[in-house]
């Protein structure tokens, strides 16, 4: 498996081409495709819903379509999400009264489930449902809008993640979404995240190929300096 994982957010991409970014975005490199999906109630912004994941699909990609739930309630969206085709999902734990059942409704649609940390959301919500967890998600930024910085905060809490992650035994990815850039990638990947969400730092260049060759030549050296 490779260990580090590119998934731009399409938040970014042109949407009125948006199949041909996605193609474009995939043969530079990318690993996974994240979706952004907002509701206008638990973030102030309204972006795509099922429709779009399924029309990409249509359109023929197969790379991983990672959904990342910015909506309240989210178990209708789930459901809707796993017939339009994602591969993973993921929802902030406050926005559901029954985290454990919304991640085994999940689960039980074959997708791999996650929960979402925003910057100032306690890890304790992961607590009794590492078992369900195939993914952590810590917001680097507040939820709503590409092209914010980076909250420096989010590498102790990245640190932290990691430790109960590794701490648990299990295989789950900790993705980091939010400010990533070539220029910071690396420390990001140090603090313990593998799998990384950007926006704008891909989307907002003439040359998707070469930024992502960028970020993965700034993941090498973090690969080395963790002795990996
Ligand atoms: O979920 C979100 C914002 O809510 C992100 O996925 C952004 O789309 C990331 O954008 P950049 O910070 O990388 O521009």
């Amino acid at each position: 498996m490779n260990p580090y994982q590119i998934a731009p957010s399409i938040l970014s991409a042109d949407f009125a081409r948006l199949g041909e970014e996605v193609d474009n975005v995939l043969a530079a490199g990318a690993d996974v495709v994240h979706f952004d999906v907002m509701d206008n109630h638990y973030v102030p912004n309204l972006t795509i819903g099922p429709m779009v994941c399924e029309a990409l699909r249509k359109h023929g990609v197969t790379a991983p379509i990672d959904v990342h739930l910015m909506v309240s309630p989210v178990d209708d969206l789930i459901r809707m999400f796993i017939d339009a085709g994602a591969s993973n999902i993921t929802f902030h734990p406050e926005a559901t009264n029954h985290i454990d059942r919304s991640l085994q409704l999940i689960r039980d649609g074959g997708c791999n489930a996650g929960l979402v940390f925003n910057p100032a959301t306690t890890l304790h919500y992961m607590d009794h449902v590492m078992d369900k967890l195939d993914m952590i998600l810590l917001m680097s930024v507040n939820p709503g809008f590409g092209g914010q910085s980076f909250i420096p905060g989010t590498l102790d809490k990245l640190r932290e993640a990691r430790k109960r992650i590794d701490a648990s035994g299990r295989n789950i990815r900790l993705e980091v979404d939010g400010g990533v850039k070539t220029s910071n990638i690396r420390e990001i990947a140090e603090a313990g995240a593998d799998m990384f969400v950007a926006g704008s730092a891909i989307f907002n260049t003439d040359d998707y190929k070469a930024t992502i060759d960028q970020m993965r030549a700034e993941l090498e050296l973090a690969r080395k300096s963790l002795g990996q």
